[in-house]
């Protein structure tokens, strides 16, 4: 087949003509022609590959757009249904740390009444992330959807907000643990603070501004000796650096506050325990390692003092929250500006009844009918206070607050809890 350049440069009837000059231009025409040729051919595989390689971006970005994945057709619409309020003048709330102790509790129980709650949480390993994947079974068995992600991003929050305008933010995405700042202060300062900015910001951007109660702790206390602990009573004296996390977010969220006009409620939990609690606390471990016959070491103040902790149920901590989401004011800011001064409080949820660690051990003993053993030290500078005791006066005034669970009833909820979840021998060698 002649190429184009033949078609072009040679006579339309080239076997009438013999002539050597011509037979030699026909050469060179043709070697020319067949250079282009090679090159047309080249150009147009170069093009193929080319278009192959946008086709299969384009199929793969198509496929990530229609699929499951976060960001895609799907992953928006389980957002949204999750989002939805099923009673009258609900709510929509975000909710952090969904797959955490008190993030599940929560969210079940705002999804219970017919609320839309959408989980977010990054399943870190901090501590054993089946558990946190087991509660997060749970709470999809209840519709709801917990987005995997981190407080840190910004991007992702800010789409979660133009897919559902939240009217309040349930913040509980932490780094939780009081002696684990020992071993990793910067996981403290990357969720408590950073974290806690970037949600703050999105917040702060979201139009409208959702109403915030986020978990602030009973450590801001420190070392304030002054007994039973009041909100008004000084919290500048932080013992380990998970209270200072937390004091700097009591600081943060008033600025945000302040400037933006964000409605916002702290809450300084005071030692959560209860089923599906956190394997790091002190009762969790010690059941675990009664059942199977390792020791337990118990810490003790200056003196050999005892220490104390007001423990509070998980279900009392719920209604605090629940409370505090019922009886939030609205934001008021809009476009980055305040508009008028906003709500902004701090309540106790603690129990009022502190116990110490060796009575607390007692009751496990009961409740597990296993003899501990104990191994008695002096409590270890790593950040521990030798007490906690809170007034919760105002939560009771302003939330109707009022706990009433104590710890033999609410441990016997947990030894329960603990004995069908991992049942006897969870851990134990088979030797
Ligand atoms: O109220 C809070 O703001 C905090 O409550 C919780 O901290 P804590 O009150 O320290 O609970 P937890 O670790 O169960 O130790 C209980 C007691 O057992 C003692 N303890 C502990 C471990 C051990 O091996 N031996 C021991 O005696 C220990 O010395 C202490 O006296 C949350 O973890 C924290 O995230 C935060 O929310």
């Amino acid at each position: 087949m002649p190429s184009i350049s033949e078609e072009l440069l040679l006579p339309s009837t080239p076997g009438k003509f013999k002539d050597k000059s011509h037979a030699m231009h026909r050469q060179f025409y043709r070697c020319f022609a067949s250079t282009s040729t090679m090159f047309l051919w080249a150009l147009f595989l170069v093009a193929l590959t080319a278009s192959y390689l946008s086709f299969q971006s384009f199929v793969d970005s198509g496929n990530k757009y229609f699929s499951a994945a976060r960001g895609g057709v799907h992953w928006e619409k389980q957002v949204k249904t999750s989002a939805r309020v099923h009673r009258r003048n609900g709510f929509s709330v975000l909710v952090t740390g969904a797959a955490g102790f008190v993030g599940s509790h929560v969210s079940l129980s705002l999804k219970k009444r017919g609320d839309g709650v959408v989980g977010l949480d990054n399943f870190n390993n901090y501590y054993d992330p089946a558990l946190k994947k087991a509660r997060k079974k749970l709470l999809n068995s209840q519709n709801i959807f917990i987005v995997e992600g981190d407080v840190n991003d910004a991007r992702m929050i800010a789409r979660l907000f133009e897919i559902v305008p939240f009217t309040h933010v349930m913040h509980l995405a932490a780094q939780a643990g009081v002696r684990y700042a020992i071993e990793n202060p910067h996981s403290y300062v990357h969720s408590n603070i950073a974290g806690l900015v970037t949600l703050l910001e999105a917040c702060k951007n979201a139009d409208p501004q959702p109403a915030i109660v986020w978990a602030s702790s009973s450590s801001v206390y420190g070392l304030n000796e002054k007994a039973p602990f009041s909100e008004s009573d000084r919290t500048d004296q932080p013992a380990s650096l998970y209270a200072a996390t937390k004091k700097a977010g009591e600081e943060i969220t008033h600025t945000y506050n302040h400037i933006y006009g964000l409605s916002i409620t702290g809450l300084r939990f005071f030692t959560v325990y209860g089923p599906w609690g956190r394997p790091d606390m002190a009762y969790f471990s010690f059941t675990r390692n009664i059942l199977q016959g390792k020791p337990i070491t118990i810490y003790r103040g200056k003196n050999r003092v005892d220490l104390a902790r007001d423990f509070t149920y998980i279900d009392d901590i719920v209604k605090g929250c629940v409370a505090s989401l019922d009886t939030a004011k609205k934001s008021t800011g809009s476009g980055g500006k305040k508009r008028a001064a906003a709500q902004y409080r701090i309540y106790n949820l603690g129990n009022t009844s502190p116990v110490t660690v060796p009575m607390m051990v007692g009751i496990l003993e009961r409740h597990l009918q296993v003899k501990a053993k104990k191994n008695a030290i002096t409590m270890p500078g790593n950040g521990d206070v030798p007490f906690t005791h809170a007034n919760i006066s105002l939560a009771r005034r302003e939330l109707g607050y009022r706990p009433t669970t104590d710890l033999q009833t609410g441990l016997k909820k947990f030894v329960k809890w603990y004995l069908s979840y991992y049942g006897y021998n969870h851990g134990k060698s088979s030797s």
